[in-house]
């Protein structure tokens, strides 16, 4: 059994969920003065407002009674335009409660999927959960149906639960007046009878809607799959694999579902035991003044017993409704668990992620320091990189803020082994790197050999089992950038295509003479019609850009990205391997042009023209780096075609 399904059994109605809850309920509540907090004052006091104006209500029927008896006519007309104002006020409080209860179970889940948005998308979190930590199912799930659930459930239950203390207060009182202690315990007596019963049922149940919920989660994966692969689906005609995958995983869904109701009959069962019973109680309350001779007989006993019943009632419905409470508390106490979770996971990734960057960064400060020492002291370099090292630490390799600094060392690796995740075996031992300007490497090797790996521990996806990766550089395309093996399209324009990871800012749009030059470049690659196609560079077509443009389509796509914002490093897995070799020339030789080092993962033997280091990976641990020796009119850029039009 995994550790999260561990987690998943470990759950119920405890302290443990209380504690969860106040995690949540810190985030949703940032400040005295925040607008949830106001909203919350509100309508708990609409809630008060709606309590007072149902005690006058409650008494109405009584005074009615009171009025027949009397045949007072004069005073059935007051009583009735009373009554009238009563209902209209009531009515009006209801609704104006019902109202601001939405607004805050909105303003909750704005604040709370915020909460968790920042801290997801914060650092890698967001790829740490979704592929290196397993503790968490379904993170998408958790963030948007989870988190709903939980604000919607809790801005209907807290009012009630807070106002019951009062509301129980005063009708005990009136319920202690009216028939005495025996009538006020036997209340009492059954009210403790359903709590016990129902903490007994309910309990268990909670971990069975945390199932239920993961199991939604997964139902709901599985359709994004076929969503986002259906084109690859279709040409596998693999139509009826995935059917009868997304039909297994609905029946896993109904299976847990099913469990749920199972466990729900039970609940539902002393909760309406409990109701009914509440009914009763309140007349066997009655009767005990009645019996005991408490009334004379000239008394007028309909209306006492009106309004008597009226108060013993409320005091049982008061209670009552806590213990109805119960279903949606064992909601409440599954999506807490889901949604407390996650934060808990979040943060600890967020814990790692500064420790690591803070590591990285001093340990580059270190390297380069360490460099600069003993280049003072004249030690001699034993090899060709340490001297390039030493030759770029006299230089004076500062790391700044400023991404407009030339930067001669992105990267430093020392004595790293490179292991998956999940793995023992490691993929690259004991690898020396560094990724200085101007020395373009091509990394090569045998399928699963780490190539990819090697980048992932650049960009700190992936920790270094051992040894030291060192980088420091602000972040932004305008020093590195990565184009991963995958290419990566957002949702909106052609434009935003290009600019990402910038994003058009809607104060300060793109310069027509920047959309300009965009234009420029995709007309030197012939993608003029992708321009026509999404109906203009600005315009958001509203497609999903992975089923739209072709593999070597979005590569182009991808590539111009490092044309546009022409880092001063690029780092490139299999980036081409869907062009063709011209456009892969006229590519790499644009980048060499506008003087962007280049570090590439690739099969292509072709690739070579463009970099003069070969890291070759042997597949088994083991790696060399070889100087590459071009002709010289072969990585010149400007040799074959002009590339200025790039
Ligand atoms: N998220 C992951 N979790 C666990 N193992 C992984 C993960 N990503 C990759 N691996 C494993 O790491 C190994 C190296 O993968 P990598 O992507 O670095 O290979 P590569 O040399 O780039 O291969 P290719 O040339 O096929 O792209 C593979 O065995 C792969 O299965």
């Amino acid at each position: 059994m995994g550790e999260a399904e561990k987690d998943s059994e470990n759950v119920g109605f405890d302290l443990h969920m209380f504690s969860r809850l106040w995690k949540i309920v810190r985030i949703i509540f940032p400040g005295c003065y925040s607008v949830p907090t106001g909203l919350f004052f509100l309508l708990l006091f609409l809630c008060f407002l709606e309590q007072y104006l149902a005690y006058y209500m409650g008494l109405v029927p009584s005074k009615y009674y009171k009025v027949f008896d009397d045949r007072d006519q004069h005073e059935f007309m007051y009583l009735t335009l009373r009554a009238c104002g009563l209902i209209l006020s009531i009515a009006c409080v209801i609704s104006v409660k019902k109202y601001v209860e939405s607004v805050l179970y909105i303003t909750w889940r704005q604040v709370l999927c915020r909460a968790l948005h920042r801290l997801y998308f914060s650092g890698f979190n967001y790829y740490s959960l979704n592929i290196l930590d397993r503790t968490v199912d379904n993170p998408d799930q958790r963030m948007t149906q989870d988190v709903d659930r939980l604000c919607l459930t809790l801005s209907t239950i807290t009012t009630k639960v807070i106002i019951s203390p009062f509301q129980i207060g005063y009708y005990t009182y009136k319920v202690f007046v009216g028939t005495g202690w025996l009538g006020t315990v036997s209340i009492y007596g059954l009210f403790f009878l359903g709590t016990v019963v129902n903490r007994l049922v309910m309990s268990p149940v909670v971990k069975f809607v945390v199932k239920q919920e993961k199991c939604e989660g997964n139902f709901r994966f599985k359709h994004m799959q076929v969503r986002v692969d259906s084109e690859s689906i279709s040409f596998h005609v693999s139509g009826l694999v995935e059917s009868v995958k997304t039909n297994l995983s609905l029946d896993t869904l109904i299976l847990a579902q099913q469990r749920l109701i199972n466990r729900q009959i039970l609940l539902n069962m002393t909760r309406y035991i409990f109701d009914y019973l509440g009914s009763i109680i309140s007349y066997l309350a009655i009767a005990i003044p009645i019996f005991g001779g408490q009334f004379d007989d000239d008394e007028n006993i309909s209306s006492i017993v009106s309004a008597y019943s009226f108060v013993c009632m409320y005091l049982v419905y008061s209670l009552t409704s806590l213990v109805d409470l119960s279903s949606q508390v064992v909601l409440l106490s599954g999506v807490t668990h889901r949604v407390a979770e996650l934060i808990e996971c979040l943060f600890k990734l967020q814990t790692e992620w500064d420790i690591t960057t803070l590591h990285t960064s001093s340990s580059f400060a270190n390297i380069t320091q360490n460099l600069q020492r003993r280049s003072v002291r004249g030690e001699e370099a034993s090899s060709d990189s340490n001297c390039l090292l030493e030759e770029n630490a006299e230089k004076g390799l500062s790391i700044s803020e400023d991404d407009q600094q030339p930067f001669n060392i992105a990267f430093i690796m020392s004595e790293v082994d490179i292991v998956a995740p999940g793995s023992t075996k490691a993929l690259v031992t004991n690898l020396h790197l560094d990724i200085r300007k101007g020395d373009n490497l091509l990394i090569m090797g045998p399928s699963s050999s780490g190539k990819s790996s090697i980048l992932r521990v650049l960009r700190g996806l992936w920790p270094a089992a051992r040894g030291t990766v060192a980088y420091d550089f602000p972040p932004g395309p305008k020093v590195v950038i990565f184009l991963p093996q995958k290419p990566l399209l957002t949702n909106g324009s052609l434009l935003e295509q290009i600019i990402y990871p910038l994003r058009q800012d809607p104060k300060d749009p793109v310069s027509n003479d920047t959309c300009e030059n965009i234009l420029s470049l995709l007309d030197s690659l012939h993608m003029r019609g992708l321009v026509n196609r999404a109906g203009g560079l600005r315009n958001d077509p509203d497609w999903n850009w992975n089923d739209a443009l072709s593999p070597g389509e979005m590569q182009r796509v991808c590539f111009l990205r490092l044309l546009f914002h022409r880092p001063q490093f690029a780092l490139v897995d299999e980036a081409t391997s869907a062009l063709s070799l011209d456009v892969e020339e006229q590519l790499y030789k644009a980048c060499l042009q506008h003087n962007i080092t280049i570090v590439s993962v690739g099969h292509r033997h072709s690739l070579k023209r463009y970099h003069n280091t070969l890291l070759t990976l042997d597949g088994i641990g083991g790696w060399k780096k070889d100087t590459i020796y071009q002709e010289c009119d072969e990585i010149n850029p400007h040799s074959e075609r002009d590339m200025s039009s790039l």
